[in-house]
């Protein structure tokens, strides 16, 4: 009976008739320190069975209302609505059920506990937020036992590093916050979040999976970062982006130039997501010179994004924003339609590339997509080249592959794009065979001056020539340059040198000096 009780959710006691109390649960017990014997002390509560008293006053003060129920033999329930009490149901609502650690509500309710300020031993309180990093794709790879198991193993790490002090909680998924009091921040919080890193970064062993993951850690101190619970929040996840746009594994402390970039980023994603609407996007056409025979045999397609206010915008500024916000498929599609039209309107039979997101890959239907281009535009498959950089293959290679195959098989070129770039080029070129490998401009700006940007391109078209594979030579703006690539054997050329990317307005000059040069 006791145990079972003990769980109810409220406090309540029972009556004899004589007004005595022959039983009272635990949380009754609390509130009117009663002791475990019933009939032991605490209020009188024959007013209480008789109703002439509604209400009893708690230990710690609080007028709390009863409600008498008489039942068999005389004896009555009486139960306390306490509603501040901890009643296992509230506890539940204040705990993770995964881990048991303190959820957002109790690490917002000790937040506002520290905003007081230093206490008078000088103990103060940071807030560090943590993100883990590549938690996704074991969860996405192995299942969600496995991530549940593995997000213990974090917690008890987490718990393990901490003092009995701090409080730990989760806010959801891979989040995780520490409030950390010491008489010595900032000092502690960052020898905190460093043992963090470390710790959180080593192998984990789970049912026999090797498993490696990170954190990111963002720290904001109360209340210079912020001086209520959400503001602090904010700061604390200001500084987490931070860490994490920095390359992950790391800490980072809050700082307020932080949150005008953050005002900044919001008002260029707001302006990105109605610049579709209101047709701000262009296409430019960058021409590609054969070194063969001098003509030009294809053009690449460069969005471009005219803002009423902010003029030109690069893509090097909005396509990764694009890509973050998801709106990069949309922007993508619309460049290669756009793109087709235009190449399948040219007087020749020049090659148009176009630049694919990795994002467009994670997406289903990209096959159908470029081959409805095809069909709507009228363009042969023969004169579309489409240009992936490394960073696609990183992710799932196989289902990567299937698709590249696929769009090969529609007819259209593969071309690697900044190639030299990534982790493993020559693996990949290994893994599919491209029609063409793009070398990066920064070996082509640094190649008269660097001896290993020279000897990387010659590698680089030397490896063309032996595997059958057309070299092209990205950003070339001399003609020192480009004598030295056609001296390597380098097959094509595009860059300033021979023309800057222009709108399709602009692309008759371009054909003329071609057929006139
Ligand atoms: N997924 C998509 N990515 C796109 C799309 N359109 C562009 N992009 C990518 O954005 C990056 C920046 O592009 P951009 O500012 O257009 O720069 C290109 C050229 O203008 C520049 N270039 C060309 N020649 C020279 C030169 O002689 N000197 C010099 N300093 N820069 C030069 O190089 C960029 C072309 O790069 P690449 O694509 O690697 O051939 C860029 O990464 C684009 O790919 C899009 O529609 N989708």
């Amino acid at each position: 009976m006791m145990e079972v009780c003990d769980r109810l959710p409220c406090a309540f006691a029972i009556l004899e008739p004589d007004g005595l109390v022959s039983f009272a649960n635990a949380a009754f017990r609390t509130l009117f320190n009663l002791s475990s014997h019933p009939g032991l002390g605490g209020p009188d509560l024959s007013r209480v069975a008789s109703g002439a008293v509604r209400s009893l006053k708690s230990l710690d003060g609080r007028i709390l209302p009863v409600n008498p129920v008489t039942f068999g033999g005389g004896r009555t329930l009486v139960l306390v609505e306490d509603k501040s009490s901890s009643s296992p149901a509230e506890m539940t609502e204040r705990r993770d059920a995964l881990t048991g650690l303190a959820n957002r509500v109790v690490l917002k309710e000790q937040i506002v506990t520290a905003l007081t300020g230093p206490e008078p031993d000088g103990t103060e309180t940071a807030l560090l937020l943590l993100d883990l990093d590549r938690f996704k794709a074991v969860n996405d790879t192995l299942g969600h036992p496995i991530g549940d198991k593995l997000l213990c193993r974090v917690v008890d790490r987490l718990r393990a590093t901490v003092r009995k002090t701090d409080l730990v909680a989760r806010l959801g998924g891979d989040e995780f916050a520490i409030l950390q009091r010491s008489p010595k921040q900032p000092e502690a919080a960052k020898a905190l979040a460093q043992r963090l890193v470390d710790l959180i970064g080593r192998t984990y062993l789970v049912d026999d999976h090797i498993l490696n993951i990170g954190v990111s850690i963002g720290v904001a101190f109360p209340p210079n970062d912020g001086n209520d619970p959400d503001r602090l929040l904010k700061s604390a996840d200001l500084a987490l982006y931070r860490a994490k746009e920095e390359g992950r594994g790391r800490f980072r402390f809050f700082e307020q130039e932080m949150d005008a970039r953050a005002q900044a980023r919001r008002t260029l994603e707001l302006d990105l997501r109605r610049a579709f609407a209101l047709r701000q996007f262009e296409v430019y056409y960058q021409a590609q010179m054969s070194l063969h025979d001098k003509q030009v045999v294809g053009f690449e397609a460069l969005a471009r994004w005219r803002h009423p206010q902010r003029g030109m915008v690069s893509p090097a500024a909005f396509i990764p924003v694009a890509e973050e916000i998801g709106l990069i498929s949309q922007i993508g599609e619309w460049v290669l339609l756009t793109a087709c039209r235009e190449a399948a309107s040219w007087p020749g039979n020049q090659r148009i590339a176009v630049n694919l997101s990795p994002m467009q890959f994670g997406k289903a239907g990209l096959v159908e997509t470029v081959a409805a281009a095809l069909a709507t535009s009228g363009l042969p498959p023969e004169r579309l080249e489409l240009e992936i950089t490394e960073s696609v293959l990183l992710d799932d290679t196989a289902g990567t592959l299937a698709i590249l195959h696929q769009l090969r098989s529609l007819g259209i070129r593969i071309a690697m794009d900044d190639f030299g770039t990534g982790y493993s080029s020559l693996g990949y070129l290994r893994s599919f065979p491209f029609d063409k490998v793009k070398i990066d401009q920064s070996f082509i700006r640094d190649m008269p001056t660097d001896g290993d940007s020279a000897a990387i391109v010659k590698a680089i078209i030397g490896l063309g020539i032996s595997l059958g594979i057309s070299t092209t030579a990205e950003g070339v703006e001399t003609e020192e340059q480009l004598n030295r690539l056609r001296a390597e054997g380098c097959t094509d050329i595009q860059g300033y040198l021979l023309s800057k990317p222009v709108p399709a307005s602009d692309l008759a000059a371009i054909f003329n000096r071609s057929t006139h040069p």
